[in-house]
């Protein structure tokens, strides 16, 4: 269906809304919001914001779990009042999901220089004070967030991020302009359009069928080993990814695989991270790292210096 005949489609069945699911017509009033300004503009009277500063997501603390505090449009513009700034920045804002009563979800950093050039980033200790929370490092908090809470602020920041990072044409060098939703950017000289974009990673969990393989680069924590990653090259699908990431991480050849599962990661850039499981002939687990050349580890892992480093174990 063209995109256009997909709109008309979403409009005339938005009339029907009731007949169908509640995330079917929760993925249809996202889609609505991203395509439409006055509608997203709507939205966000009653919509919640959730706050970041220079990336970093305010959390509140309680029993050893974050909390994740969440503001109304007018809490918003109130705080930007009182830090001498005027509701115009809220136009920063990106919409990152709905709850299944539409009640629209956008995320707002304040550290970031805002594309208006008259709004400077907002002083983090004074707006942590007055908000009775703490801006915290995304990755130091995965693991005292509930998985819905991770997720939300994993869409956020990433989106955050690209955002901060294309604010001008890669053709024109013209600054480019974001919609309400954020789902795009627009260079107004020449109408090219940008859309956030994440880099496909294979990550595979590599087996002769008894042993799993797990591998470390130099840069991990000590002790740390994990499966098998690498980006997508252009043109490649993840089964060709796969075979060549294994192939030159650890100079085996894989016989048969299987995807597992996937998930957005927003470190250090946007990724979709692909899982799978691949095996290995049982005749052919003589491990050859680009580095450390042949390895015969079994049984027990150990880290050589280098990257990419995998000091293996099967
Ligand atoms: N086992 C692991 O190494 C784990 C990796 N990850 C994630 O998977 C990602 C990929 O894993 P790596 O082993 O680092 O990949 P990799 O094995 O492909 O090596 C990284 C190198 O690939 C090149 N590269 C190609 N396309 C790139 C792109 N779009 N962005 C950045 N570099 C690109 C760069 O030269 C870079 O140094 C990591 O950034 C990390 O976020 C997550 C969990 C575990
Ligand atoms: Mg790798």
């Amino acid at each position: 269906m063209s995109l256009y005949c997909g709109i008309a489609y979403r409009r005339k069945i938005s009339q029907g809304y009731r007949l169908l699911s509640t995330y079917v017509t929760k993925a249809r009033y996202l889609f609505e919001l991203k395509e439409d300004d006055g509608a997203c503009k709507k939205a966000q009277q009653a919509g919640a914001f959730y706050l970041f500063h220079s990336l970093a997501p305010l959390l509140q603390t309680a029993e050893h779990r974050y909390l994740v505090p969440r503001f109304s449009l007018l809490e918003v513009e109130s705080l930007l009042h009182k830090f001498g700034q005027d509701a115009q920045r809220i136009e920063d804002s990106v919409l990152i999901g709905c709850s299944e009563q539409h009640e629209a979800w956008f995320a707002l950093d304040l550290g970031l220089n805002s594309s208006f050039s008259t709004h400077a980033s907002l002083p983090k200790s004074e707006v942590e004070t007055e908000l009775q929370g703490s801006f915290i490092e995304l990755r130091k908090a995965i693991f005292q967030l509930n998985s819905m809470d991770s997720s939300l602020l994993f869409t956020a920041q990433a989106l955050l991020r690209w955002h901060d990072g294309h604010q001008f044409c890669s053709k024109s060098g013209q600054p480019t302009r974001k919609n309400i939703a954020g789902s795009k950017r627009v260079c107004p000289s020449n109408n090219i359009i940008y859309y956030p974009q994440m880099a496909p990673v294979v990550i595979t969990l590599v087996s002769d069928g008894t042993r799993c393989l797990l591998a470390r680069q130099s840069s991990f924590p000590k002790g740390m080993y994990s499966a098998l990653a690498g980006f997508c090259d252009i043109g490649e699908n993840m089964e060709e990814a796969v075979r060549r990431e294994v192939a030159e991480e650890v100079g085996l050849e894989v016989e048969n695989m299987q995807f597992s599962a996937s998930q957005h990661w927003p470190f250090p850039n946007s990724s979709l991270m692909i899982a799978c499981h691949a095996t290995v002939k049982p005749g052919q687990t003589e491990k050859q790292g680009l580095n450390s050349g042949p390895c015969a580890c079994h049984g027990s892992a150990y880290s050589t210096e280098g990257s990419p480093d995998p000091s293996c174990c099967l």
